[in-house]
């Protein structure tokens, strides 16, 4: 049976998904976006397909036994791409030490999860600092490393306008090592106060009965699962709710790993765990998602309150 060292393969989806980046950030520069339209209020871009493709082809060309779930439905042109293997091999001594089991996965049990541009609505409208590539790996159905890419920031993840400002950032994490290059970002006079983020674009009403539970002192909406993940993971928020169907499992695999690196959680707003699988009929959320990084029962409990 083939076996997989976890630090290898996310080494691989971090080269893909920064290099996805350039992909993106060049077909925005471009202005050809060649949006289409694949359900209502559901876009697709040029950049969504060519960052797809780049990585499951990368992917392909070094596993080709790997379950791979990506978010669009598109063929996969074969591609001269080797990524890189070698980028995380400084972490296997600690990896062995902490999740020795890491090193050598089955295949089989790995489902990896592509969401290959998050926040295509804001992409296309030129709000382009919610934008990021999302990578997760799971591993008998829970995730246990990912990586998130954002192309329009520079170093510290601070979303410019201005594109010779456009380093781009990686998040990255192995469920069980230390989080690298994490800040907690929150404004001191924000210290003490329950920040609620939530979708702009998705707005209904039981998005605003979850509000009218949680009360925040705080209600920020901006776009991207990612993106709102990672305001809850570097603590800009205390808690990601969106309470219904619209977030795929492609949206939350890689965010969730990075978010479980740091104690984080994300349940649906019962609070049952979210199964990872490639069972095209379970890629929904359907009931939502709860995303935390501390207290998460308080607001479970909040939610399910009659
Ligand atoms: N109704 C929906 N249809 C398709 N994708 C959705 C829907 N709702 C949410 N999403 C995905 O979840 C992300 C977060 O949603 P929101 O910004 O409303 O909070 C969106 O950027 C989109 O990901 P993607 O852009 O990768 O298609
Ligand atoms: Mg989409
Ligand atoms: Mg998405
Ligand atoms: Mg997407």
């Amino acid at each position: 049976m083939a076996k997989i060292n976890i630090l290898e393969l996310l080494s691989a989806c971090k080269n893909l998904a920064e290099e996805s980046g350039e992909i993106i950030t060049s077909v925005f520069k471009s202005g050809d976006l060649n949006v289409q339209m694949k359900g209502e209020d559901d876009p697709m871009t040029q950049a969504d397909l060519l960052s797809q493709q780049h990585i499951i082809g990368g992917l392909n060309n070094l596993w080709s036994d790997l379950i791979i779930v990506g978010e669009e439905s598109c063929e996969i042109p074969k591609t001269d791409k080797i990524p890189s293997i070698n980028s995380l091999k400084q972490y296997e001594n600690e990896l062995e030490k902490k999740q020795p089991e890491f090193l050598s996965l089955d295949t089989k049990d790995l489902i990896i999860f592509i969401d290959p541009l998050d926040a295509t609505r804001e992409f296309t409208n030129g709000r382009v600092g919610c934008v990021m590539t999302l990578i997760g790996i799971s591993y008998k159905g829970k995730p246990i490393a990912g990586v998130i890419y954002q192309p329009f920031v520079d170093a510290d993840g601070i979303a410019s306008k201005e594109s010779s400002k456009w380093v781009g950032r990686s998040v990255w994490a192995v469920v069980g090592l230390p989080v690298v290059g994490l800040k907690d970002k929150r404004a001191p006079e924000d210290v003490g106060k329950v920040i609620l983020v939530t979708t702009a674009s998705h707005n209904n009403q039981q998005v605003e009965d979850a509000i009218n539970k949680i009360k925040p002192d705080k209600l920020i909406r901006t776009g991207g699962a990612g993106y709102k993940t990672l305001m809850v993971i570097e603590n800009l928020a205390d808690v990601y709710v969106f309470p219904t169907v619209g977030t795929k499992l492609w949206d939350i695999c890689g965010p969730h790993a990075i978010l479980l690196a740091i104690n984080g959680s994300l349940t649906d707003p019962f609070g049952n765990e979210i199964v990872y699988t490639n069972d095209p009929k379970k890629i929904d959320n359907k009931y939502g998602v709860v995303i935390t990084i501390g207290d998460h029962q308080k607001y479970i409990n909040l939610l399910n309150q009659k």
